[in-house]
């Protein structure tokens, strides 16, 4: 039986003969991820199972990456419960100055290949797909299971094909693309579903930018979302990682719920508007709007493509008095990259402020929250109502050229009205 990519990785994983969408399978885990926020949960979850053994120390990855470095008193306690119980079942930990966000170290550091399975305390755990690797974000149960037994019940899903024709316009990345597709099928239309990314213009894209579209899979409502594996994933992982795995494609006679076209040519720089990720117009519709605060960083945009994206824009620029423009690079790797580059102290040079790696005020954590009444743009993946902050505080989602522009012009604004030139 002809079978989809996400059929393929899922049978590999399981012990049935053949599946099909909607049948419940076990599937084993090559990763169980978790972090500061869904570890400590789980641990407990563990503890009523009467469970105090984990089934393989070599496949589990535990990051303090939300409350990191620690805000007060309670997030420092989360991250101590999370190193000790890491240190005791022997699992890597990966604590403040050595990472940053769990997705993108995952990813840097080769953990991730195509074709495996990882479970992730985390809804964003669909990055990974980016890599063609299925990544499940799975609630505290889930992942207590998984610590336990390295497998989880999952409904396999269907399959959207989401083809990308044509060649990305100026100003247009990654996280334009997915805005795009979010936009076609709505914040529901992935629901029970995996969003495969194909076509020439799915073929062009960086592994930092196929990370930024992946990531926002769950905002469509899909289980996941993958790139076959092809010759720019094997260049990103040579090198990097010695874990073996093969590309792997869906059939040409594979059955898709759906066949989605986005043709690049035709899509312009986007926003989402608040509060929803499925509020999308093109930027130049909400030009004019002032704005207080710009984040640049996230497990989808604070790699060094999007910090080289913001750094052309602030060339020759500043931050507009009324504006804090806050740039978070997702990695100590990220950030150890820009310093050598010359980025940090150029955003340091206009005005912006740099923190440490972190999840921060992605999630209304902290460096960074708004206040009632605050619009900010933000390179984030969510701006649902309270995500960074106040309930009463917009949010609007867009690329780092556009949330750098914002920054530089006080206001929403074309970025092609603040660089100096068009990017290459
Ligand atoms: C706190 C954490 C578990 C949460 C998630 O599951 O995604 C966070 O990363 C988010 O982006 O909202
Ligand atoms: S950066 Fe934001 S979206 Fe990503 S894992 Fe952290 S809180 Fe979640």
């Amino acid at each position: 039986m002809p079978h989809t990519l996400a059929e393929k990785i899922l049978l590999a994983h399981s012990d049935v003969a053949d599946l099909a969408p909607g049948d419940i399978v076990m599937v084993r885990c090559d990763l169980v991820m978790a972090n500061d926020v869904s570890g400590p949960v789980a641990f407990r979850m563990m503890e009523k199972m009467g469970a105090s053994t984990v089934f393989d120390p070599t496949k589990i990855v535990m990051a303090a990456d939300h409350f990191a470095p620690a805000k007060d008193a309670r997030s420092a306690d989360l991250q101590r419960q999370l190193k000790e119980w890491s240190d005791r079942h022997g699992v890597t930990y990966y604590g403040q100055g050595r990472g940053g966000i769990e997705h993108t170290v995952l990813v840097e550091d080769g953990w991730i290949v195509p074709g495996t399975v990882i479970a992730g305390g985390d809804s964003h755990t669909c990055t990974y797909g980016a890599l063609g690797a299925f990544g499940s974000g799975l609630g505290s149960t889930d992942i207590a299971a998984c610590l336990v037994f390295g497998s989880f019940w999952q409904t396999v899903p269907a399959t959207i094909e989401v083809t990308f024709t044509g060649a990305k316009r100026p100003f247009v990345t990654g996280k334009d693309l997915i805005l795009a597709v979010i936009d076609a099928i709505g914040v529901g239309g992935g629901t029970n579903t995996v969003l495969e990314f194909v076509g020439p213009g799915a073929a062009a894209l960086t592994i930092d930018e196929r990370l930024a579209v992946a990531n926002m899979a769950v905002e469509a409502g899909a289980e996941t979302g993958l790139f076959p594996a092809d010759e720019v994933t094997a260049a990103y992982l040579a090198g990097r990682t010695d874990r073996p795995w093969q590309p792997e494609r869906s059939d040409p006679d594979a059955s898709f719920a759906r066949r989605v076209r986005i043709d690049l040519d035709g899509v312009p720089p986007l926003i989402a508007l608040p509060h929803s990720p499925g509020n999308v117009v093109p930027v130049a519709e909400a030009a004019g709007r002032k704005i207080d605060q710009v984040y640049i960083g996230n497990c989808a945009n604070g790699t060094m493509t999007d910090l080289r994206q913001a750094a052309s824009i602030l060339a020759g620029n500043r931050v507009h008095p009324d504006v804090r423009a806050i740039i978070v690079p997702a990695s100590q790797k990220v950030y150890r990259e820009a310093l050598a580059e010359g980025l940090i102290d150029q955003f340091v040079a206009a005005g912006a402020i740099v923190s440490t790696p972190t999840c921060g005020a992605c999630f209304g954590g902290h460096m960074g929250v708004l206040a009632a009444g605050e619009r900010a743009v933000a390179t984030t993946n969510r701006n649902f109502k309270g995500r960074m902050g106040s309930a009463d505080a917009e949010v609007y989602l867009a690329n780092a050229y556009v949330a750098a522009a914002a920054a530089v012009a006080g206001e929403i604004i074309d970025p092609s009205a603040v660089a100096e030139g068009v990017p290459a």
